[in-house]
């Protein structure tokens, strides 16, 4: 279960003092799929960025299953979400350099998983994601459903407990999207967490909860049965 009491954060340039989040406090179960909506500015990529202990709150509780990450240093956060959170983007953030065999590979290479096992689930995942065939190929060789597919094999592979997705189907005509919210669907069913960010009321659909947020709060909470 992952846990925020009073999340805060204020962001501090020369000119100006922006307050991405202002209270949060919420909770996610194990094994829930969560979508998190709300007007443009209003938070959500902060808020998803600290919950996947990217960047740190300015103040407030965050609970990562059972531990207090709020004021962690980088590196410590950096050790936490190896094999414990799988990021998928709206405009991918595959590595260019590397084939798409090699990003799959890299979270098993950063938590020094032994090279037979790597290759094993490297395919494993590919394999799943329809994008064996591939393997080879560069990320601008493929087409953006592709690309995307290639982004979740490499959030899987390390099996981590929870999935965090800003707007996964943003840059995707709405037949590969929807194949893209299938594949979290089933992630869901087999247990992984899931909280995505999306503007898609359809994409929201497939949530059990919808955390709408406004001027870096929650003003409300839907539960879908
Ligand atoms: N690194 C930063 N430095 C300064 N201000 C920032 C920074 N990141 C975000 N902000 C500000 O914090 C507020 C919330 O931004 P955030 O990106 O979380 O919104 P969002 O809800 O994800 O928006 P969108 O739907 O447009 O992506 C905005 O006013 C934004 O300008």
């Amino acid at each position: 279960m992952i846990k925020t009491v009073n999340l805060q954060k204020v962001f501090t340039t020369e000119e100006v003092e922006t307050t991405a989040l202002n209270g949060i406090s919420l909770e996610i179960q194990d094994g829930e799929f969560v979508a998190i909506m709300g007007p443009s500015g209003c938070g959500k990529s902060t808020l998803l960025n600290i919950l996947g202990l990217l960047d740190n709150p300015s103040l407030g509780e965050y609970h990562f299953y059972g531990t207090e990450v709020a004021k962690m240093p980088e590196r410590s956060r950096a050790q936490l979400r190896k094999g414990n959170i799988g990021f998928v983007f709206q405009s991918f953030n595959l590595i260019d350099e590397l084939t798409v065999y090699e990003n799959v590979e890299l979270p098993l290479l950063y938590l020094k998983v032994p090279a037979a096992d790597r290759k094993k689930r490297a395919e494993a995942s590919l394999e799943r994601m329809n994008m064996m065939h591939r393997r080879n190929h560069f990320p601008q060789q493929l087409s953006g459903g592709q690309q995307q597919r290639t982004a979740i094999a490499r959030a899987v592979v390390a099996t981590p407990k929870m999935i965090l997705a800003d707007e996964p189907t943003g840059n995707l005509d709405s037949s590969n999207g929807e194949q893209v919210m299938n594949l979290l669907r089933e992630l869901n069913n087999e247990g992984t967490t899931i909280v995505m960010v999306t503007h898609s009321p359809h994409d929201s659909g497939f949530a059990h909860r919808v955390i709408n947020l406004f001027d870096g709060k929650v003003v409300t909470e839907n539960f879908h049965v």
